[in-house]
């Protein structure tokens, strides 16, 4: 297999190729470091190139995966250098800039968002929205429905137009902001505006804040990463959203579909945490990450209203671990999944309802119950779906236990296990 993805990489520039021999003598460029093991070129020093002269270095290079020659710092905190790496034309032109280690850099060159010209063919189709931008008086823009949106209707997907990788703090402050600016710089000229139309919340470096108020955690072979997309950018936080999104590592993009129906003129919204805790809980980490005082109706509640709400939530999360309780002494039952599908439905959590699927699918699967493990299955993996992506191994799993329960590794497990073992007996007046 390791042929297979070699051959996927781009050509790899001859070392003393990658300067021009004139800013190699003035020091002012090194050649990179080829390590032949892994096919990875390393970008050693601290470049001084003008924006033009890295456009320039690149386009020497045969075959070279980058439209500017990667700036790059390192300091004793850093195992490897930082560089900024610029590929113009990704996306049939939309452009990318990758603040990482050349490493991580050269292995996004390797997914098909790179190597194959159809995998974006659906992405960044933007003409013809279902939704348009609209001004709302305590959170800024956001994006209304122009038409009514189904359960399961995308309603955009866009590729990535930067990833950093959070490992970059460690670099000193100044040459880190370096590298973002670089990377804004290196953008398409048509692409620019995407960038600079983002809101910058807290007002510091425009570049770094624009990128803080608008960047989501994103995972790119395992590793935590983080992405301005600036469709999705527009979309606000809602504790109980209408729609929901998942990232897909192969072609760097992310996906927005409803998840529930959508009528004209309503907010689409998506939820930037998890909102399977307590309203206090849920307005800290917005506070914390975003700046902002969550008046979504679930948070601004009556008090009286709320606490019904918090002891909801609780209730579900006694009743998960119940039925992810495996022994003899588990106090899951079927009826008990029901009840939790009852309280996601009550808190109006639609688009996480793919998890108390799973529980019943499971639970019934657990009692043999083939006919109800197969709906609850085929429920749980059309949700998922929407919010865990197509390539996600719950979403495989469900969709193998709608296909046959019986060869699933839940299948009669909990049969001849009492099925109303709190009440039976108890309530017989
Ligand atoms: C990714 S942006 C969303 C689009 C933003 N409203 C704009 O005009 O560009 C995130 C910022 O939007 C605002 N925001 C998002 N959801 C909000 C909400 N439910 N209540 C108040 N402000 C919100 C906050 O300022 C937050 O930092």
């Amino acid at each position: 297999f390791s042929n297979d993805k070699v051959a996927h990489l781009p050509q790899q520039p001859l070392l003393n190729d990658a300067c021009p021999s004139t800013s190699i003598l003035n020091g002012e460029c090194q050649p990179p470091t080829y390590d032949p093991t892994t096919g990875n070129i390393s970008f050693r020093q601290n470049s001084t190139q003008t924006l033009q002269q890295s456009y320039e270095s690149a386009q020497k290079i045969a075959n070279f995966p980058w439209s500017h020659y990667p700036e790059c710092f390192a300091n004793e905190n850093t195992t490897e250098p930082y560089c900024v790496f610029s590929d113009q034309k990704f996306a049939s032109g939309r452009g990318i800039f990758i603040v990482t280690t050349s490493a991580m850099a050269y292995e996004m060159l390797k997914k098909p968002a790179f190597t194959d010209p159809e995998a974006l063919s659906r992405i960044n189709n933007h003409d013809n929205p279902p939704f348009e931008t609209h001004e709302f008086p305590m959170k800024g823009r956001g994006l209304i429905a122009n038409k009514t949106l189904h359960r399961g209707d995308q309603i955009f997907a866009s590729s990535a137009l930067l990833i950093t990788n959070p490992d970059a703090y460690h670099l000193v402050e100044e040459e880190r902001l370096k590298l973002i600016h670089r990377g804004v710089d290196t953008l398409p000229e048509a692409t620019k505006p995407l960038f600079w139309a983002l809101l910058d919340h807290f007002k510091g470096d425009p570049v770094d804040d624009r990128i803080n108020t608008n960047a989501f955690e994103i995972e790119i072979n395992g590793h935590t990463q983080h992405a301005v997309l600036p469709e999705i950018a527009m979309l606000n936080h809602d504790c109980r959203p209408n729609a929901a999104y998942f990232w897909d590592e192969e072609t760097l993009s992310h996906y927005v579909h409803a998840t529930q129906t959508i009528y004209p003129g309503e907010e689409i919204t998506i939820t930037y945490i998890n909102n399977e805790r307590s309203r206090a809980k849920r307005m800290a980490n917005l506070k914390m990450n975003w700046g902002f005082d969550c008046d979504c109706s679930s948070c601004s509640a009556h008090p009286s209203f709320y606490a019904e709400s918090d002891a909801r939530i609780q209730r579900m999360e006694e009743l998960i671990s119940h039925l992810n309780n495996w022994t003899p002494e588990s106090k899951a039952t079927p009826e008990l999944a029901e009840t939790l599908i009852s309280l996601y439905e009550q808190e109006r959590l639609f688009a996480s309802l793919g998890v108390p699927y799973k529980h019943a699918a499971e639970t019934y699967s657990s009692f043999g119950d083939k006919w109800n493990a197969v709906k609850y299955a085929t429920l749980s993996a059309e949700l998922s779906m929407l919010d865990k992506g197509f390539r996600d191994r719950d979403v495989r799993d469900m969709r193998a236990m709608a296909k046959d329960p019986e060869l699933s590794w839940s299948w009669n497990k909990r049969v001849g296990h009492k099925r109303f073992p709190e009440t039976c007996g108890h309530h017989h007046h």
